[in-house]
C-alpha cells in the first residue's frame, strides 16, 4: 500500500502517477504497509496471546489477517506462551461446547489469566476513588512496593477481538458491522482495556465493588482518565462506547426523541472534524446522528410528549455534539436556552485532555463542563501525556461537581467510580519511531540541514534513516512557518509537482484555506507540511513517515505528540528529526530524555554512545527553565524576543542570506527610502517658497 492509499483517511483519491510521491521506491516506509498495525512482536509472535472462537479467524474483512495483536508493549512470543490459560470469555470453543469449557475454568485461574495478559500489554488500570480503607488494604498488600499507592488495581477481563463484542457485549449489529467495515479485527492495547471498562457489560469483570458503585442512580458506567500512546486507537476505544450507550437508550425509547447525550470536546478545528468524520463513519446506518460545533451554530432537542422544544426550527439537534472548547463556550456563554440543549449530556468525552485542562483551554472547558446538568454525567478523558496536576485537577473537578449536586433531590448518592488506565510507561513515544537530534549550530545551518532531508542525495552518506516525504514539519510560530514556507516554496522541482507539493498550514489562515490543504495532504499531494503545534495533536494522517522539528518543542509531552503524528497504530519506519542551534541548547535536555527513554524501550543501549554523552553534556532544566520554555518558547524566535534584544532576534531569522548580505540589501532599500524622503522634502520646500512660511522642521 503507498503513501497516498494510506494518507487519505476518508478521502476517495484517484491513483494518477503524478499524485504518488516516490512512487516506486523500495525503502520500508509505513507507508508502505498494511493498515492492520503490526506491532512490535506480532510479527515475530509464532502464537497468539490468546485461544479464541473459529469464527472470528474466519471473518478477516479487507484481508487482513485475524491473527494480527496490536502489541506496542507487548514482550513478544516468549511472553505469549508464557501466558497461563485463557480468560473466561475467550475459552477455547473450537473443538467443545462453549458453556462446558467455561465451567471447567477455575475463577482463579482466569483471574490469573487476565491479570497475566494485562500485565503482557503494559496495561495499568487503578481504581482512584476506591476509598481509604480499600486503599489501605491495597497498601498493606502490596508486595514490594509496587502497587500503585494512589488506588486499588483493578483487572477488568480484555477484549481482544471485535468479533467478540456483539455475544459478549451485546453491542449491535449494524454497529459491529461499522467496526468490522473499517477494517479493524483485533482491539489496539488501548481498546484492549477500554472498551470492557466503557461498555456496560457483566463481561467485564469489573470488582464487585466497582460495579456496584458504578450503578448509581440508575445511570450507569464509570469516570475514567485514559493516558495511552499517541496513534493507539483512542478514538474507537471512546467512540464505541457511547455509540453503544445511545443505542441502548433509543432501544428503551417509545417514542423516538432527539437529544445530544454526548458531548466530546478537543482542542483544535482539525481535530474535532476528523472526530466527527471517525464518528460518522462508526454510526453509519445506526441512526445516531453526529455535528461539528461552529460558529454561530444553535443547538436544541426534542423534548418530545412535554412539548416543550427547546431551540427554534434552525436549531441543530443531534445525538452526539463535537466541539472545540472556545467554539462552543461562546455559543453556550449568556443563553440559557442553548444550555438547556446540553441538559441531556450524560457523556463528556474530552480528547487531548491535558491541553483541555492547561490553563490555554481550562477556563472554557471547565465553564462547559459546568455547565452540563445532568446528575447522571460521566466523563472520560484521554491523552498520550497526563501530568498529575492534570489529574489532580480533574479528579478536584468531578468531586466538586458531586458536591454541588447534593443541593439536589435526584442527586447520586455517591461519586462514580473514577478508574485510571495507563497503556505502557506514561508520557512516553511511541517505541516504533527512529528518533534523530541533529546539531545544526545557527538558524542558517538548521535551513541547511532540512534541505538536505528533502534532497537526500545530498545527504546520502549520513549514517541513519532518511526522511521521506510525506513529513510534517513544526516551527515555534505562525510567523515562523510563514517564513519558512517562503523559504522552501521553490525547493521541490517542477517535474515532481513543485509548489503545489508544499503547503503551510496555521491558525492564521481562513477555515477554507486550513480545510483545503488538510484535504490535500491526505490526497497525498501535499509531501511536506509546515505547520505549528496546532497539528501536533490528535490529527491521524496514516501515511506520514516523517516528523521534522525545525523548532524543538516546548515540552517533553509536546514532543512526544508532535512526532507522533508518524509511526501510528504501530506502524514502523517512522522517522522523528530534531534539528537544534546553540540557542535550543538550554532547552535540549528534556527532549534528549524523551528520545532516550523511546529508545531504551526499544532495547537500544545508552550506555557508551553517543545518546549518553549528549545526555550527561546537556545542561539541567530547572523548574523556571521549563515553564519559560513552555509559556514563551525559545525566547529570541518571538516577538519578545524582538524587542528584548533585536540583535540576537536578528539571528533567529529564517533566512538563507547571510547577515552581510542582509546588511547590504537593507542599506540599498534604507538609501530609496532616504532619497524618496529627500526629494519629497524638496518639493514641499518649493510649495512653501511658493506659498507663506512653514516652521522648520528639521534635517530628516
Ligand atoms: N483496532 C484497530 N486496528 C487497526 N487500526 C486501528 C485500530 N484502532 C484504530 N486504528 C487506527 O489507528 C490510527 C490511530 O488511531 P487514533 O487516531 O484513534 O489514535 P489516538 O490514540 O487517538 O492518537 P493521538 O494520541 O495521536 O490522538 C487510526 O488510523 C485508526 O484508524
Amino acid at each position: 500500500m503507498d503513501a497516498l492509499k494510506l494518507l487519505s483517511r476518508s478521502t476517495n483519491v484517484r491513483r494518477v502517477g503524478k499524485d504518488r510521491p516516490f512512487a516506486g521506491n523500495s525503502v520500508k516506509l509505513p507507508s508502505s504497509q498494511s493498515t492492520a498495525p503490526q506491532p512490535i512482536t506480532s510479527g515475530s509472535s509464532d502464537a497468539p496471546p490468546l485461544k479464541r472462537r473459529k469464527r472470528d479467524h474466519e471473518q478477516t474483512p479487507g484481508g487482513l489477517s485475524g491473527d494480527a495483536v496490536v502489541d506496542f508493549f507487548g514482550q513478544g512470543a516468549a511472553s505469549a506462551a508464557a501466558a497461563p490459560a485463557v480468560v473466561a470469555h475467550n475459552v477455547a470453543e473450537d473443538d467443545v461446547d462453549s458453556k462446558d469449557s467455561a465451567a471447567n475454568i477455575k475463577p482463579e485461574a482466569n483471574a490469573e489469566a487476565t491479570k497475566s495478559l494485562l500485565r503482557r500489554h503494559k496495561l495499568k488500570v487503578t481504581w482512584l476513588n476506591a476509598g481509604k480503607k480499600k486503599q489501605l488494604r491495597s497498601k498493606a498488600s502490596a508486595t514490594h512496593g509496587k502497587k500503585d499507592k494512589q488506588g486499588e488495581p483493578v483487572y477488568p477481563a480484555p477484549l481482544e477481538y471485535f468479533a467478540d463484542l456483539e455475544g459478549h457485549f451485546a453491542i449491535s449489529r449494524r454497529l459491529c458491522q461499522n467496526v468490522r467495515e473499517q477494517g479493524y479485527v483485533t482491539a489496539t492495547e488501548v481498546q484492549l482495556a477500554a472498551l470492557p471498562l466503557l461498555i456496560d457489560s457483566p463481561e467485564r469483570n469489573l470488582p464487585r465493588e466497582v460495579a456496584a458503585c458504578s450503578a448509581v442512580d440508575d445511570t450507569q458506567g464509570i469516570d475514567l482518565l485514559t493516558v495511552a500512546p499517541t496513534g493507539s486507537g483512542k478514538t474507537l476505544a471512546f467512540l464505541l462506547p457511547l455509540f453503544h450507550k445511545i443505542a441502548q437508550a433509543r432501544r428503551k425509547e417509545e417514542k423516538l426523541q432527539r437529544r445530544t447525550t454526548a458531548l466530546i470536546l478537543a482542542p483544535t478545528k482539525e481535530l474535532v472534524s476528523q472526530i466527527t468524520n471517525e464518528a460518522r463513519k462508526l454510526g453509519a446506518n445506526t441512526g445516531i446522528q453526529v455535528a461539528q460545533v461552529r460558529k454561530g451554530m444553535r443547538l436544541g432537542h426534542d423534548r418530545g410528549t412535554s412539548g416543550n422544544d427547546v431551540g427554534n426550527e434552525s436549531a441543530v439537534k443531534v445525538d452526539i455534539l463535537v466541539a472545540a472548547p472556545g467554539t462552543l463556550h461562546s455559543i453556550l456563554k449568556d443563553i440559557d436556552e442553548e444550555a438547556a440543549a446540553l441538559q441531556d449530556v450524560d457523556t463528556l468525552v474530552l480528547d487531548e485532555a491535558d491541553v483541555l485542562l492547561d490553563p490555554l483551554f481550562r477556563e472554557q472547558t471547565t465553564g462547559i463542563w459546568n455547565r452540563l446538568s445532568n446528575p447522571g454525567l460521566r466523563v472520560s478523558l484521554w491523552s498520550a501525556t497526563m501530568g498529575s496536576n492534570i489529574e489532580e485537577l480533574a479528579r478536584s473537578i468531578i468531586e466538586n461537581r458531586h458536591k454541588r449536586l447534593q443541593t439536589s433531590d435526584d442527586a447520586p448518592a455517591r461519586p462514580a467510580p473514577l478508574l485510571r488506565l495507563v497503556v505502557g510507561l506514561k508520557d512516553s513515544a511511541v517505541p516504533n519511531v527512529e528518533h534523530k537530534l541533529i546539531y545544526a549550530a545557527t538558524e542558517q545551518g538548521k535551513l541547511m540541514g532540512l534541505r538536505q532531508l528533502l534532497h537526500p542525495t545530498t545527504s546520502s552518506r549520513e549514517p541513519g534513516p532518511h526522511l521521506r516525504p510525506p513529513f510534517i514539519v513544526f516551527t515555534q510560530t505562525i510567523e515562523r512557518a510563514a517564513a519558512l514556507y517562503s523559504e522552501l516554496l521553490y525547493d521541490i522541482p517542477n517535474e515532481a509537482g513543485g509548489i503545489g507539493r508544499i503547503a503551510v498550514l496555521h491558525s492564521d489562515l481562513s477555515d477554507t484555506a486550513r480545510d483545503d490543504v488538510m484535504i490535500r495532504f491526505r490526497k497525498g499531494e501535499i509531501w511536506v507540511l509546515i505547520t505549528t503545534d496546532l497539528l501536533s495533536r490528535g490529527v491521524d494522517f496514516r501515511g506520514v513517515n516523517g516528523v521534522v522539528n525545525y523548532d524543538i518543542p516546548s515540552s517533553s509531552a509536546a514532543y512526544v505528540h508532535r512526532v507522533g503524528r508518524t509511526g501510528r497504530a504501530g506502524r514502523e519506519g517512522g522517522v522523528a528529526v530534531t534539528l537544534y542551534s546553540k540557542e535550543d541548547i538550554p532547552y535540549m535536555k528534556h527532549v534528549a530524555n524523551v528520545v532516550a527513554v523511546a529508545n531504551q524501550q526499544k532495547g537500544i543501549a545508552v550506555d557508551g554512545s553517543s545518546q549518553e554523552w549528549l545526555l550527561r553534556s546537556l545542561p539541567k532544566m530547572t523548574q523556571n527553565d521549563k515553564q519559560k520554555l513552555k509559556k514563551h518558547g525559545v525566547e529570541a524566535r518571538t516577538s519578545r524576543g524582538m524587542a528584548k534584544d533585536a540583535r540576537g532576534a536578528s539571528k533567529a531569522r529564517i533566512s538563507t542570506k547571510a547577515g552581510f548580505i542582509r546588511r547590504q540589501e537593507n542599506n540599498r532599500k534604507g538609501a530609496v527610502v532616504g532619497s524618496q524622503r529627500r526629494s519629497q522634502a524638496l518639493a514641499n520646500e518649493d510649495i512653501s517658497d511658493q506659498g507663506e512660511e512653514t516652521d522648520f522642521g528639521g534635517f530628516d
